[in-house]
């Protein structure tokens, strides 16, 4: 295992970000966290660089020069070029001349940015500045690689360029941990973890939490519960925890975005009531 958590606890005075998280982080996988804002995603990766240490539990990660960070900022130097935010990352690493020069090349042109290779970082749109930020993360090769949020404001194409670049670095042996706002791009990783005030409400591969999913889940334009629905396009989904509809509304096969928020709103409940 290149890095773990186990049953880790962060507090910030009052509030808990963190309670008794445990994830695996394999070499040669995917591994992506999803919740919403709050849910811990930030602070949970922030842990494996030693940003943030835990008031309790444990966390296993290798050291500084063997991780690649994409922190939840802008991830570069505003007043730096595309290649010199390389050069520079590259000559921290301890990499220089012809392998720098062909390594940064490589990514540019991978991550589509070669176009822009001599425009300040400053005149990047959001997107194409998350996609320099992790280009720079995988530069010296890491054996871990932690992206927060590399793919927020990346347009859907260039996502795909995004989705690339990470799985072909789990290819070469990477243990990869991101955090993502995207569910389609959660349903691709190895493994994901989803998030919600601090706990795990499930993990596992996409199929493993499909089947750990338990309770049914209805559609129709008025939902009999509204506290217990959502819209799904221009319908609502509603969940039915013990498995049995109070409806003879249609049940539908759940999608991640369903089974994430039928988690959540268990959880809420549950925390409400007690
Ligand atoms: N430095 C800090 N001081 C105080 N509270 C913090 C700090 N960092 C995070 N928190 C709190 O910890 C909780 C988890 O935050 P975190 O940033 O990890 O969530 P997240 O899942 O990354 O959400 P987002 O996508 O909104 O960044 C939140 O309630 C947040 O307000």
């Amino acid at each position: 295992m290149i890095a773990a958590t186990e049953s880790v606890v962060v507090r910030f005075g009052d509030r808990t970000a963190l309670d008794g998280v445990s994830i695996d982080v394999p070499a040669g996988q995917v591994v992506a966290l999803v919740g919403g804002d709050g849910a811990g995603k930030s602070t949970l990766l922030r842990t494996f660089v030693g940003e943030v240490l835990p008031d309790s539990g444990t966390v296993h990660a290798p050291g500084k020069h063997d991780i690649g960070f994409l922190c939840a900022g802008p991830g570069s130097w505003a007043a730096l070029t595309v290649r010199q935010n390389m050069d520079f990352v590259g000559g921290i690493y301890g990499l220089s001349g012809n392998e720098l020069a062909e390594r940064r090349e490589e990514l540019i042109d991978r991550a589509g940015l070669g176009d822009a290779a001599d425009r300040l970082a400053s005149a990047l749109s959001g997107g194409m500045r998350r996609k320099l930020g992790t280009a720079m993360a995988m530069l010296h090769r890491p054996k871990m690689l932690i992206l927060d949020e590399p793919s927020t404001g990346v347009d859907p194409v260039s996502r795909i360029d995004l989705w690339r670049l990470t799985s072909e670095a789990a290819a070469d042996g990477a243990a990869v941990v991101m955090s993502t706002t995207y569910l389609d791009e959660a349903e691709r990783a190895g493994h994901l973890v989803v998030l919600d005030s601090g706990r795990i409400l499930t993990q596992g591969s996409y199929d493993e939490v499909r089947a750990g999913f338990t309770g049914a889940i209805t559609s129709a334009a008025e939902p009999v519960r509204p506290e217990w629905s959502w819209r799904r396009g221009r319908e609502r989904h509603e969940y039915w925890e013990d498995g049995h509809p109070g409806t003879d509304a249609e049940t539908v096969t759940p999608d991640l975005e369903d089974i994430v928020i039928a988690l959540s709103l268990t959880r809420r409940r549950e925390v409400g009531a007690s």
